[in-house]
């Protein structure tokens, strides 16, 4: 058992915030775990699967004499959480977030926070396409990454926090902030938008029939409509906040594409092997660095000009 914070305080049970509770419980992480959701039938829920030690009917309640205080709503609502909890805060208290996106939360979170309240951001690279406070387990941090971004954070404040998530079964990288929206927006926006997109194209087609579509889909396609299940607030605050990133790289995506596109029209089949083998190269290097269940090494993920 590894007691990293005294008390810890939850805002917004859903997928990830369900998913820390059990993984503080497993590894005792935590003295007592608070939480608030917003609705009163997450509340319910929560109360009913024993999720939190205690589940509080406010933020404010639920942030007193907390050691540390996670924000795990969408990343639009992470600015007005802050503010209207920054007065309860406890002094030495610190902050985070599991936000899929880091500049627009600091710049949300941190003018709020009173002079003694660190904030140090941490972003998670784990989910599934579930969301609410019942679709959490105890192992979904297990050998993930989980990005720490501390941004000027004390250095205390921010090897506790880092502690905190080793309990839990992640292992973490220190990440800079505008390099952590860039590398998220390569490996998990933009893939979104691409699954979102072509789950549309299947559904818009009207010479493929819906049914076709559910009788036929053979595992790329499924694993398409499996991303593309994902909450739709959650990925529409993730596009809304994280807008120079992802249109840089949804720039490229296009261009690339367009030179597919080319390809195929002139026949060009080499340019076709060439690209595929490439692509086959980076598959094969994350299993080969054991990392086939988990995002790539992010030191080396950089866009080329
Ligand atoms: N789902 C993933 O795969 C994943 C992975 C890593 C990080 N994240 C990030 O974690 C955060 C939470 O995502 P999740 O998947 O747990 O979502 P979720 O939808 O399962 O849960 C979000 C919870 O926040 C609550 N909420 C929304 N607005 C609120 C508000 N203003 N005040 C209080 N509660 C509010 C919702 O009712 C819900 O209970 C997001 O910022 C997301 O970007 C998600
Ligand atoms: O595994 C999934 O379903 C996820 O979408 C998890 C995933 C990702 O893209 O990898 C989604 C959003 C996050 O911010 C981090 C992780």
């Amino acid at each position: 058992m590894t007691q990293v914070y005294d008390r810890v305080a939850l805002i917004g049970l859903g997928l990830i915030a369900s998913s820390m509770f059990w993984a503080m419980k497993r590894a005792g992480a935590a003295g007592e775990v608070t939480g608030f959701a917003r609705s009163q039938e997450t509340r319910d829920t929560a109360r009913r699967i024993g999720l939190c030690d205690r589940v509080c009917d406010s933020a404010i309640e639920a942030v007193q004499d907390a050691d540390l205080v996670v924000l795990c709503v969408p990343v639009g609502a992470m600015g007005a959480v802050a503010e209207e909890i920054a007065p309860y805060l406890k002094s030495g208290a610190t902050v985070s977030d599991v936000g899929s996106v880091k500049k627009s939360v600091i710049e949300a979170v941190r003018p709020h926070l009173p002079e003694k309240v660190d904030f140090v951001g941490a972003h998670p690279m784990a989910g599934t396409e579930h969301s609410g406070p019942e679709s959490g387990f105890a192992t979904l941090f297990d050998n993930r990454w989980c990005l720490i971004v501390p941004d000027g954070a004390p250095e205390d404040a921010t090897q506790k926090l880092e502690h905190f998530w080793h309990a839990l079964g992640a292992n973490c990288e220190r990440m800079e902030v505008e390099h952590h929206d860039l590398v998220c927006a390569v490996v998990s926006h933009i893939p979104h938008l691409i699954a979102y997109t072509m789950v549309g194209v299947a559904d818009d087609l009207s010479r493929v029939s819906d049914q076709e579509v559910i009788k036929y889909s053979a595992a790329g396609f499924r694993d398409f409509t499996r991303i593309a299940a994902s909450d739709p607030t959650m990925w529409r605050d993730v596009f809304m906040t994280n807008k120079d990133a992802t249109l840089e790289i949804l720039g490229r995506f296009t261009e690339e594409l367009f030179a597919l596109q080319r390809a195929i029209r002139i026949g060009d089949g080499d340019e076709l092997f060439d690209y595929f083998t490439r692509t086959r190269a980076i598959r094969r290097g994350i299993i080969e660095a054991g990392q086939d269940t988990e995002a790539p090494d992010f030191g080396r993920v950089k866009v080329h000009e």
